[in-house]
């Protein structure tokens, strides 16, 4: 299934946002289908700051049909193993809050921010259906942006409870939907498990394996009109 509907004659690109230029560049790797002239890739920094300035400002420097948030993240135990894939069903900031005497609160509960940003449900199922076809392990499910990576298991619990079915963290989903919800375009995220969400363990994060599979899911972009 045609993943981008635009009817143009020039079909409208695609802008695909990392944190760093390793995960750009694997990126790069796999797009070598017939669609790959479609995509603009950009390492805009770590961080949903960072994400949503860069984000903006390449929107405002070109158009676009799609963005999309794309790169290594944590993977919730039981929902997304070291090497799969996850596209998002949508993207949650969910430390975006206040911690109160009963807990944290988010700020859409408080009423002074956003905190949910859906996912094109269409062109993200027709992704995962794509990934799956072509033998990836993925799994779909909101994808957490933090702004601290979690390093225990009872934080990841503690989120896991806040988000019922989170399958993945990382930390730019939700900078790069502002900047696309501002310029009136739908968004995605694809991750790549490096690591299990818990107790922190930099050694043992598997970024090789990650970033293979990123590069696998950028050759299936490059061959379906996304
Ligand atoms: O050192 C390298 O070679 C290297 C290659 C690619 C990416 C990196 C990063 O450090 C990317 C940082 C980026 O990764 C996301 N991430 C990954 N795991 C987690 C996690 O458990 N919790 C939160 N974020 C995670 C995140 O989006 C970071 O911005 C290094």
């Amino acid at each position: 299934m045609p993943l981008n509907r635009t009817p143009s004659t020039a079909p409208a690109r695609v802008l695909i946002v990392t944190a760093v230029q390793a995960e750009a560049d694997a990126l790069r790797r796999g797009l070598t289908g017939p669609y790959a002239g479609r995509y603009d890739l950009l390492a805009a920094g770590a961080g949903p700051a960072a994400a949503a300035a860069g984000t903006a400002a390449r929107l405002a420097a070109g158009t676009y049909g799609c963005v999309v948030s794309a790169g290594i993240a944590g993977g919730f135990p039981g929902r997304a193993p070291v090497g799969s894939l996850v596209v998002a069903s949508e993207l949650v900031h969910a430390d975006f809050g206040s911690e109160t005497p009963e807990g944290f609160r988010s700020a859409a509960e408080l009423g002074y921010g956003r905190t949910v940003y859906p996912a094109d449900a269409e062109r993200a199922g027709a992704l995962a259906a794509a990934l799956a076809a072509a033998g990836l392990a993925v799994s779909t499910g909101p994808v957490l942006t933090v702004s601290t990576a979690t390093g225990s298991a009872a934080a990841a619990d503690a989120l896991a409870a806040r988000v019922p079915g989170a399958a993945a963290e990382a930390m730019e989903g939700c900078g790069v939907a502002a900047a696309a919800l501002a310029a009136g375009l739908p968004v995605l995220e694809l991750r790549a498990i490096s690591n299990p969400v818990g107790p922190r363990d930099r050694d043992a994060w598997r970024i090789g394996e990650a970033l293979d599979a990123l590069a696998a899911a950028a050759t299936l972009l490059s061959e379906v009109p996304l």
